[in-house]
Parts: structure tokens; C-alpha cells; sequence
């Protein structure tokens, strides 16, 4: 403490210009340590000055050094005279000797701060608001108020400027401290400064020493730069010899120095804009600010809102410099007027930056309204910005709208949000709003281009159009990555864009889009491994390869993608076919974006995706495009030519299900049955086949699918008028019960994608046997499984089979008594499966548990079957009846999937002779039901479950 003092005692005023310059240098946008280090690595402390302590930029040229030794002579100043306890602040000498005992004491303090710069500026500048500290308003207009040279001297006796030891008041007590001081009231603070601006805004020294003082001493800054300083004056210039700054000091620098005297660290800090003209596809709010400009109609809250990036905070300070602007000209803010020069520096005392997250305190608020109470320092208006209103709590916006008619007419507060959804309702109502939408592509691109010929940057246009495009809307982003492009030195080109934002050409996605589509399992998982490998991120590519599809599907004439079109199309055997399975695709896509998020091993669960593309074969494209058409007759949205197409067999097209729904129930026989299909049935799709309408109704419960079961021909006898033909019912269990059920997120693969009602079933380990039988049939890989979950319907151990054809995986579940057993011929390579035998076994009770396209894939597999088998749901047998069709009986080698888990053989089928109803009965009670059977839509085998033949 000792030593601090005494290092500091003879240079008290090299100590006091040198913190100041430290601060000035502080960059109020940085908060990360980095940054920070960077600016401080730009000081050159050189305490050997014979003169003075000099802390500069070592970057900025004499002539920035220059105005830098001057204004801190300013503010040097201003901190002895303001800090000190002498009574006269006019002789600068004499108050430099009584403010050592100020001094001195500070030494503790700031002597540190000198000797560790580091420190002080590092917490200063972590503080997330772009000033200094939100109570910065407030002990600058206390302190203002002390600086304003009306009655200084009465300045040391006034409680509430006691002392320099506590220069952060709370806000209140600032705030309050000013109405309270001798040296202005509110009254006096609102004559004074209508006067002056009753005449004309005259500049008077007081004003610009205000102006260009902070109370605390720290300065902030919107550009990052260094303080603006006065070029006119040598660096030699001795604080002794300039110990005022003049009126006409101030005025000709302004008029004398660049209006943007910035160093910006950034593209988009360089290109801030500083006019409503600079602004870019912001014409109606910049026109209606405009236009309220010269109307001269402000309202006291406007709301600024839009998507990052987009130009609100620009606008806002473009909004407050126009409303200050001093010049006389039509075209405001000119940019060089004082108050346009202090305004975009940073350091307007009237036009105030806040963050949201920091007044919400009362005392805060308080203060706050209590500022917008009082007439501005020196411009016409005091502009509140308040940055990320959404925190703003909703009693703070409720006491700023109480308030408002309280503000000086001349205060006007600016909230910017981009989340106005997340504001109470009612002060979106009593804002004056403008929406900030996306900036457009082409509008970025203009912009970039500008840029890079002001920046002398070379650039491929289809370069920079790809950044707007990867920018969102947002020009900052847009900015900031040909900021980084710019680092490069290059020439800005496409493949050099697609490498620094991490993402794949669209020759490549379509590569892989190709491969994935065309089922060339091998080299998708190559492609898509050396794609991950690289550069790009799985989410990436998903979204990438999302929009490529998307970009297909609707002909979108962007690059070569109608090209890419028909090369994706033109190799399936028609364009419909083509587009399924793009639609196939983009829902696995889909699903597999949820998937990502959450899993840690990423590229595995895209390159498993990619697999499944091609695994929609036409029922299941049909049924894709059914549900399509589904959610776009919800959305009234009609597909066009999908819907003629699927609906113009019956009576229902074009009509959504909804309706068709409603009246099938109006149709219903049993009221007691209506009611109950009412509310808890949902019809969810109705696929037309030959004629035939297989009608898919939902449930939430498996009692309800039961309860409907009972119930089917009735039901099915509802829809058959209403659709104009034979009706077959299909009685699905909504997943979001499976889900919740067995805790076990869906696959996103749709694994099951197969009705029924499913039960838990463990894990289980999978062994392999050995089975003669069914070895020359088909590959097959057996699992057993244990039943130590206390779920399961038998008692007894189950094994699960799994088969596969062509397209299928089955799995057969069978009580692992049973003497059989299968070869696990599947060796889970790529291409493994059978092709000689299309129709996979059941074992000898015809027990077949689900039927799936599934391509086998080495890595994923057992995972997969993992997650399959906790998926299936033992009760999904419980109870199963069937209808066929009396001149379908000799194809009863094709069984529909209702009984997705096979509990029940072919051979228990007992048909009525009265048209097609049976029971099944089982050996074991638990399993006796009925079976709910249809002719099989023999185009769509997905949803037929192979069954032995009745040899
Ligand atoms: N409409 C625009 N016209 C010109 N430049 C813009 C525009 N929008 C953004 N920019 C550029 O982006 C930078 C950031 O803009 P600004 O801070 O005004 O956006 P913002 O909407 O307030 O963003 P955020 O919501 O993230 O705070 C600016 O410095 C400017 O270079
Ligand atoms: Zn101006």
C-alpha cells in the first residue's frame, strides 16, 4: 500500500491521465478475455515520459495519440476537479495540489489499477451490457450534474456527491441526488436545457465539457474505438497549458475530424450503417421513421423487433442520432453534427444503451423512469435503447407504461427484441412497433458485394450469393463470414466458402442423395463417412441434404438442382415413384434431425439414415403420400394432383378426413359407440386399393383399440356410405402411448411402423442356432430374451426370430421351450440377405411378430434390433378377429399386419362360411381373440404379413 502510494505520489497526474487512457481504451463490446487482451496488448505503458505518463495505441498514429494526450487532459480535468475536495476547480494547478489528499487515498485503489490494468479492465469488461454498467446513466447524470460548472463549489456540500470513494451510487440514490442538488433541480435541469434548446442548441462550453465527461470516469464506447480525440492539438501540449476545453475547441473538432473515427475490428463494425440510407431492406421502417421525423410525432415507446442481425439496434441509434441531429439539412442524421459525432462514438449522455437484464431491479426502474422524467443534457431528446426487452420483467414494463406520461416530452424509450412473443401482451399493444423482417438473399449479396469493393476484396459472385443464403436473413452474419474470408487473402471463392462454413457442394449431396436413393449401401456409407470425416457436420448435412430434396421437390430452379431433379428422378421408374421416395427420404431425414440432437454418435445414426431411404417400397410410398395428403387436407392445402389421384376413386375427394370422419359417425348406428369414437377415435388415413378403402383409425389407449375391435363392423359399416365403397378397418394405437408406455424414445427410423398395440419386452441377448429347416429358406438370426420385466404376457421365456427377405425383417417371437431353433445365417453384412425366398418363416404356431423393410447394415444392426425389440408390445395380441372377403379365402397366404406380433397361426384361422369373420382360438386363453383380417392390398406388401401357406 505503502509502495503503491509512493509510486504514485509524484506522478499523481501521470497516474490520473494514464488510468483515464486505460479506460478510454477499454472497448465496451468485448467481453471476452481475448479481445480484451488485445486491446490491452495494444498499450504502451511508458512510465519514463519526462512529461507526462503515456498510454497510447500503439497502432493509431500520431494523430490519434495526439487527440488522445488532449482529451484526457480533458478528462484529467474532470477527475481532480470532480474528485477532489477542493473547493475551486478554476485553477487547475491549485486544485491539482488540494486533490492529492483525494488522490492519495485513492491510491489503494487506483494505484492498482494502474500497476494491474489487466484486472480492473478484464471485471469492467465482463459485464454483459455494452456499457460500462447499466448504472452508467445514472452516475452520469449525477455526476453531469456536478460537472455542469453552475455551482460546483456547492458541489462539496452536498450529501449527495459526497465523495469520489463511491462512484457507483445506486442508480436511485444518483438519480435522486441530481433532483435533489443545489446545482440543478428538475425544474432548473428542464429550464436550463430548454433554453438552450429553445436557442437553437447553441453550443456552449459547459455543454461540450459535459458532454464529453463521464462521471465515473470510464468511458464507453459504440465503435470500439478509442475515445475521439482532438487531431488539431500537438501531443506536446502540457494538461497546464489547456486546462479548459473551449466551446470552439469542441466545434472545430468536430467539424475537423473524420465523422467515424473508428479503428472497427469488424466488417460489420466498419458497415455499421449510420443513416437511414445505409440501411438495406429496411425501406418501410426506415421510411415511416422518416416520415414520423418530419412530422415531428414520437411516441414515447417504440418496439423494435425482428430476427439477429437484422438492423434494429443500427436503426435505433440512426432513429436517435436523426432526432438530435443538429443539422439544418433534410437529411438526417448528417453524421457530423456534435451531436451525430457523439452519438455514434458512444458517448451522447442523452441517448443511452441498456441492457434488459439489469433494470429490472425496482430501485433500477425507479431511477430509470426518474431519468426519463428529467429534460436531456444537451441534445433535444433523451433515447432510452433498451437491447433485449423480452427480459425486461412485466411489472417493469408495466411501471414504464404508467409512467409515460410522466417522461420529459422529450424522452423516448426504444425496446429491441427479436422474441416479441415472449413480451405481456399488453405492452406489445402501447409500443409503436416495427417489425424487422429476414434481410432478403439478394439484398445480402448486394451488400456483400459493396463490401468487398470498398474492401478491396476479390470475390466470385455465386461466393458471396452462397454466404446470403447461409446467413438466414441475417446481414451480420453474412458480414462476419466474409469478414473471415476476407482473413484469408484470398479470392473469395465458392469452394473457399463451402470449406470455411463447413458444408458440401450440391454435386456432392447429390452424389450422395444418388447412392442413398438407388440403394448402393456400400458406397453411400462411404461417401457419407468421407463426407463426415472431412469437414462436414452430421446436423449439417441433414439440413443440407433436407433442402436439396426440398429444392427437388419444388422444382426450385436454383444451381443445377431442376437438373439435379431429373437426375434423381429420371432413374425410378416414373417421376411419382421418384418423388415418394424424396418424400421417404425427407421424413427419415426429418426424423433422424430429432434423433441427432440428442445422440452422440452422430455420423453413425445419419450414415444408418441414409440406408433407409430407399426402404419405402410403393405401400409404403402410398401410404407417405396418404399422410401428406392428410396433413395438407388438414391444413387445407390441397396436394393437387395426390389428392385427385388418391381420391377420386370414392366420394371423398378433396375433403379432408375430418369431415369424412364426422359423418361416417353421424352414419354410426349405436349412439354409445358414436360417443365413444367421437372422443377417442381419430381417422388418420384412408388408403384406396382396388376399390377397396382401408380406413386407419387411431386410438390413445389400447382399451379404446379393443373397444373398437368389438365394435369394427360397425364402424366400418359407418364409413362404407360415406366412402362409397368396401371399407376395411385398420386400428392403430397412437406411438405417443407406445412411447410413453415403454419409455423408450420411437426410433426415429419408424421401425415399427406397423399398427398395433405393443408391450414392453426386455432386452435380450441374442444367440445364435442352428436350424436346418428354415436355413434353406431364408437367413434368419435368432434372439432370445429373457422376461424378467414382469410385463410380458407369457409367462414363460420368448425368443424372438428375426427373418428376412428381400425387403422384410420378420421377427417371430416363440416360447423358447420350443424345440425349434433358426440359423443365424444373417451375418449382418452388407447385401446379406436372401433373395430366394421372398416369403420369410413363421415357426410352426405361425407366430410372427412384426414385418419390416429393413436393410441390414452392419454396424447399427444389433442396436437396432435392441431398440426394436423393447419397442414390442407382448398385449398387442391379446384380442384379434378377422373378416375376409369370401372370394379372397384361396389367398389366404397373405394375411394383413393387424396382428403385427403373431399370436395367432394360419392354421387357427377358422373361417365363418358366412363371409369372412372367424375367431382364432388359441391354446393359450390369453391370446384368444379374433383375428381382423382383408383381402391383401396385394401393391402394397409392407403391409401384408407373410404367412406359412396351408400346405
Ligand atoms: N438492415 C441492415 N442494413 C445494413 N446493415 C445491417 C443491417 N442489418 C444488419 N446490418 C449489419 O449487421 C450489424 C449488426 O446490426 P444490428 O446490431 O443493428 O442488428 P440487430 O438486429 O440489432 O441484431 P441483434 O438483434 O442481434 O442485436 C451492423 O453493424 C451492420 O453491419
Ligand atoms: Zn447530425
Amino acid at each position: 500500500m505503502e509502495k503503491g502510494r509512493n509510486s504514485l505520489e509524484a506522478p499523481l497526474s501521470k497516474t490520473l491521465v494514464a488510468l483515464k487512457r486505460v479506460r478510454s481504451l477499454r472497448d465496451p463490446d468485448t467481453n471476452s478475455m481475448s479481445k480484451l487482451m488485445m486491446g490491452i496488448d495494444n498499450v504502451n505503458l511508458d512510465g519514463n515520459s519526462s512529461k507526462d505518463a503515456c498510454l497510447g495505441l500503439i497502432d493509431s498514429n500520431k494523430h490519434h495519440v495526439t487527440k488522445s494526450r488532449n482529451y484526457d487532459t480533458r478528462e484529467r480535468l474532470e477527475d481532480i476537479g470532480s474528485n477532489s475536495n477542493s473547493d475551486s476547480d478554476s485553477d487547475y494547478a491549485s486544485s491539482k495540489k488540494s486533490s492529492t489528499i483525494g488522490i492519495r487515498a485513492q491510491n489503494s485503489r487506483r494505484g492498482n489499477l494502474v500497476r494491474q490494468p489487466h484486472y480492473r479492465r478484464t471485471k469492467k469488461s465482463l459485464e454483459p451490457s455494452w456499457f460500462p454498467n447499466s448504472l452508467n446513466i445514472f452516475d452520469d447524470e449525477a455526476n453531469s450534474c456536478s460537472e455542469t460548472r453552475i455551482n460546483r463549489t456547492a458541489r462539496k456540500k452536498n450529501s449527495g456527491y459526497r465523495s469520489w470513494r463511491k462512484p457507483y451510487k445506486s442508480m436511485e440514490e444518483a438519480a435522486m441526488s441530481r433532483v435533489g442538488s443545489p446545482c440543478m433541480s428538475t425544474s432548473e435541469a428542464r429550464t436550463y436545457c430548454s433554453g438552450r434548446i429553445a436557442a437553437g442548441l447553441v453550443n456552449d462550453g459547459a455543454d461540450i465539457v459535459d458532454s464529453s465527461i463521464s462521471g465515473c470516469g470510464i468511458s464507453y464506447c459504440w465503435s470500439r474505438t478509442p475515445k475521439y480525440r482532438d487531431p488539431t492539438l500537438s501531443p506536446d501540449v502540457g494538461t497546464d497549458e489547456h486546462p479548459l476545453i473551449s466551446a470552439e475547441w469542441a466545434e472545430r473538432s468536430c467539424r475537423e475530424i473524420v465523422p467515424y473515427p473508428v479503428s472497427p475490428r469488424s466488417v460489420s463494425q466498419k458497415f455499421r450503417p449510420k443513416s437511414f440510407g445505409d440501411l438495406v431492406g429496411l425501406s418501410s421502417v426506415a421510411n415511416s421513421l422518416l416520415f414520423a421525423l418530419s412530422k415531428g410525432k414520437i411516441a414515447p415507446v417504440y418496439l423494435f423487433h425482428g430476427p439477429t442481425g437484422t438492423g434494429k439496434t443500427s436503426t435505433a441509434r440512426i432513429f436517435a442520432a436523426a432526432l438530435n441531429c443538429l443539422s439544418l439539412e433534410e437529411d438526417r442524421p448528417c453524421g457530423f453534427c456534435r451531436e451525430c459525432v457523439f452519438l455514434f462514438s458512444g458517448r451522447s449522455r442523452d441517448v443511452k444503451e441498456l441492457d434488459a437484464s439489469k433494470i429490472n431491479r425496482k430501485d433500477r426502474v425507479k431511477a430509470l423512469l426518474k431519468s426519463a422524467s428529467l429534460a436531456p443534457f444537451s441534445s433535444q431528446f433523451k433515447v432510452f435503447i433498451i437491447d433485449e426487452c423480452q427480459f425486461l420483467k412485466e411489472e417493469t414494463w408495466a411501471s414504464i407504461f404508467t409512467s409515460v406520461e410522466y417522461f420529459s416530452r422529450h424522452s423516448l424509450f426504444i425496446m429491441i427484441t427479436t422474441d416479441p412473443d415472449k413480451l405481456p401482451h399488453s405492452s406489445l399493444s402501447q409500443c409503436q412497433r416495427y417489425h424487422f423482417p429476414k434481410i432478403k438473399d439478394a439484398d445480402v449479396s448486394c451488400r456483400l458485394q459493396k463490401i468487398c469493393t470498398e474492401e478491396e476484396l476479390e470475390y466470385d459472385k455465386d461466393a458471396l450469393d452462397f454466404i446470403a443464403t447461409k446467413s438466414n436473413g441475417s446481414l451480420r452474419d453474412a458480414e462476419t463470414i466474409l469478414d473471415q474470408l476476407g482473413l484469408l487473402g484470398k479470392r473469395i471463392t465458392l469452394s473457399l466458402a463451402y470449406e470455411l462454413i463447413g458444408v458440401v457442394s450440391d454435386e456432392e449431396l447429390l452424389d450422395l442423395l444418388n447412392l442413398a436413393l438407388a440403394s448402393d449401401t456400400t458406397n453411400t456409407v462411404r461417401k457419407a463417412r468421407d463426407l463426415m470425416k472431412s469437414r462436414v457436420d452430421p446436423m449439417q448435412l441433414v439440413s443440407q441434404l433436407a433442402n436439396l430434396i426440398m429444392d427437388i421437390l419444388s422444382g426450385r430452379n436454383q444451381l443445377d438442382v431442376s437438373e439435379a431433379g431429373r437426375i434423381v428422378l429420371g432413374r425410378h421408374a416414373s417421376a411419382e415413384v421418384g418423388i415418394q421416395k424424396l418424400r421417404h427420404a425427407l421424413k427419415v431425414l426429418s426424423e433422424t434431425e430429432k434423433q441427432l440432437r440428442t445422440s452422440k454418435n452422430q455420423a453413425t445414426w445419419l450414415t444408418v439414415a441414409l440406408l433407409q431411404f430407399n426402404t419405402g417400397d410403393d405401400g409404403d410410398l402410398r401410404d407417405l403420400s396418404i399422410s401428406s395428403q392428410r396433413d395438407s387436407l388438414k391444413n387445407n392445402v390441397c396436394d393437387g394432383d395426390q389428392c385427385g389421384k388418391l381420391c377420386s376413386v370414392d366420394h371423398c375427394n378433396g375433403i379432408e378426413l375430418e369431415t369424412v370422419w364426422r359423418r361416417a359417425l353421424r352414419k354410426c348406428q349405436s349412439k354409445s359407440l358414436k360417443s365413444f369414437l367421437q372422443k377417442e377415435g381419430n381417422l388418420s388415413s384412408i388408403h384406396v386399393n382396388e376399390g377397396l378403402a382401408i380406413a386407419e383409425i387411431e386410438f390413445s389407449h389400447p382399451d379404446h383399440v379393443s373397444r373398437a375391435e368389438k365394435s369394427w363392423k360397425l364402424i366400418a359399416s359407418s364409413l362404407q356410405p360415406v366412402l362409397g365403397c368396401d371399407v376395411q378397418l385398420r386400428l392403430k394405437l397412437l406411438p405417443t402411448y407406445i412411447s410413453k408406455r415403454t419409455k423408450v424414445k420411437k426410433s426415429s427410423f419408424s421401425l415399427l411402423s406397423c399398427s398395433g398395440r405393443k408391450q414392453q419386452i426386455s432386452d435380450s441377448t441374442m444367440t445364435d442356432e442352428d436350424e436346418s429347416e428354415t436355413s434353406s429358406r431364408g437367413e434368419t438370426f435368432t434372439g432370445s430374451q429373457s422376461s424378467n420385466n414382469g410385463q410380458q404376457l407369457d409367462s414363460r421365456r420368448m425368443k424372438d426370430v428375426y427373418l428376412f427377405n428381400d425387403k422384410e425383417t420378420v421377427i417371430i417371437r416363440k416360447i423358447e421351450d420350443d424345440t425349434r431353433s433358426y440359423k443365424t445365417s444373417v451375418t449382418l453384412q452388407n447385401e446379406t440377405k436372401s433373395k430366394s425366398d421372398p416369403l420369410p418363416r413363421v415357426d410352426d404356431e405361425g407366430r410372427y411378430v412384426d414385418i419390416q423393410e429393413y436393410e441390414s447394415q452392419p454396424n447399427c444392426f444389433s442396436k437396432t434390433l435392441k431398440l426394436r425389440r423393447r419397442l414390442l408390445s407382448a398385449d398387442a395380441a391379446k384380442s384379434m378377429c378377422f373378416r375376409i372377403q369370401p372370394e379372397t379365402k384361396q389367398e389366404l397366404t397373405y394375411f394383413d399386419t393387424y396382428d403385427p406380433y403373431g399370436t395367432c397361426s394360419h392354421s387357427d384361422v377358422k373361417l365363418n362360411d358366412n363371409c369372412g369373420e372367424g375367431h382364432v382360438p388359441r391354446k393359450d386363453s390369453k391370446f384368444s381373440s379374433k383375428l381382423l383380417c382383408w383381402r391383401p392390398p396385394r401393391s402394397s406388401p409392407r403391409q401384408v404379413l407373410y404367412c406359412r401357406p396351408a400346405s
